[in-house]
């Protein structure tokens, strides 16, 4: 199974068919709201068409009827992961995971995770915009105890706080870590970032890179590469 989950933040159906007609087997790719927002939940079929196993990222936070019920409809899609927001607190959360387990097909419940704090938080933003004092690690183990507790299968986080995470809520708990640059990319818009090499010494289970690869001059070999490293 591959550890590299790609992101495809794209916005037309073309650009991903494009996009995936390089690679040859299934691999796990992430459709997140660019995507959705452009081509609507159809694509999730068209990608699933195609074989490849779909993470997707609609980071839900509302209150906990609400997300029961779009959870429980996402789950009818038959993705394997979904997410929300850990922010949103462990009733919520726990109302995640029910409605998922409602709308379950062929007694497949898609796993659910919770963001915790964005990669492109840093503790300065944490701490001054959002009003949340104390280091990120702190904040971040907090919410994936929070998220452990409502019977999540795993957190977002950054390669940083992966290890405290497992330490604190188990090696089964999933860590699944955007915020991911090879040495020679450029960190745009991310603050806690990280190579595929230092995610692979932390225990992550997942990496999610999408601008190191779409963007490159030949996505396949990069993607070779990234998987390479996380073996
Ligand atoms: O939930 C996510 O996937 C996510 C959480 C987070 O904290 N940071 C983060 O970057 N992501 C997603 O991971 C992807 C990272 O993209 P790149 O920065 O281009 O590699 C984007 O699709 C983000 O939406």
């Amino acid at each position: 199974m591959s550890k590299t989950i790609v992101a495809l933040d794209f916005s037309s159906k073309e650009e991903v068919v494009q996009f995936l007609s390089q690679f040859n087997e299934p691999i796990y790719v992430k459709i997140g709201m660019e995507l959705t927002y452009a081509c609507g939940l159809d694509i999730v079929k068209t990608v699933k068409d195609m074989g490849h196993n779909i993470f997707l990222d609609l980071k839900l936070h509302d209150i906990p009827n609400t997300v029961k019920g779009g959870m429980k409809n996402l789950a009818k899609l038959g993705v394997d992961i979904t997410n929300v927001h850990a922010a949103g607190g462990i009733a919520m959360m726990k109302a995640a995971k029910e409605g998922l387990k409602e709308g379950a097909q062929g007694g497949k419940t898609p796993l659910c995770i919770a963001v915790t704090q964005l990669t492109s938080t840093s503790k300065e933003a944490m701490n001054n915009e959002l009003g949340i004092d104390g280091e990120v690690i702190d904040c971040v183990v907090k919410y994936a105890l929070n998220a452990k507790e409502a019977g999540l299968d795993g957190v977002v986080c950054s390669v940083h706080e992966a290890a405290a995470i497992k330490k604190a809520c188990g090696p089964d708990f999933l860590t699944v870590t955007p915020g991911i640059r090879l040495a020679s990319d450029s960190v745009d818009d991310q603050k806690r970032v990280a190579t595929p090499a230092y995610a692979k010494e932390q225990g992550c289970d997942y990496i999610v890179v999408g601008r190191s690869i779409t963007k490159s001059k030949n996505p396949k070999e990069t993607y070779d590469l990234i998987e390479n490293m996380m073996k």
